[in-house]
């Protein structure tokens, strides 16, 4: 395993609580056949290779995260919180701190707080911009019939 950094003992289907190997998401990634499928959800790593078969959501749509950040895919079915305490047993490490994102989005929050506000920015100098053009026709309408 190349590009797996122990954090610990190392040892495989322990609690998140005990000391658990790092896995960078280049890792997680290569394993995404049938042969072998691994997916992050909120930044722990799940070997679910022998779950596959059983996955009552079908296993075309585990093949599909394979590899990848599953968080999102997960919530968004909301799986039960049975499904939440199976997950322990195919947990084998946490993501590597250095691909950590932040949860809830793959943006930077800064960015994505100015991006909810972006119209802010832009609607203030065109309402200016039509206001002091009517007051220009305003007075200069004015001064042209006095
Ligand atoms: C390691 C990860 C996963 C485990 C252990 C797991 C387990 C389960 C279990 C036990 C159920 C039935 C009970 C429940 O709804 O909670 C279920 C349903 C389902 N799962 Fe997952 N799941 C996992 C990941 C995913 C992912 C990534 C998707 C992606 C879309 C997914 C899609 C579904 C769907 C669509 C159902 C509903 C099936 C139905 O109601 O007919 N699951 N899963």
């Amino acid at each position: 395993m190349a590009a797996m950094e122990a954090s610990g003992s190392g040892g495989k289907g322990q609690g998140p609580e005990a000391s658990v190997p790092y896995f960078r998401l280049e890792e997680v990634g290569k394993r995404s056949s049938s042969k072998e499928i691994w997916l992050v959800i909120h930044g722990r790593v799940y070997d679910i290779t022998r779950f596959l078969n059983e996955h009552p959501g079908e296993e075309e749509v585990l093949l599909e995260q394979a590899g990848t950040d599953a968080s999102e895919s997960f919530e968004d079915v909301g799986h039960s919180s049975d499904t939440r305490e199976m997950l322990k047993q195919y947990y084998i490490g946490d993501v590597h701190p250095s691909d950590l994102k932040p949860e809830g989005g793959s943006k930077d929050p800064s960015k994505e707080n100015w991006c909810k506000s972006c119209w802010f920015y832009w609607i203030f100098p065109i309402v200016g911009a039509v206001l002091l053009g009517f007051l220009y026709c305003y007075y200069t309408s004015e001064s042209k019939s006095s």
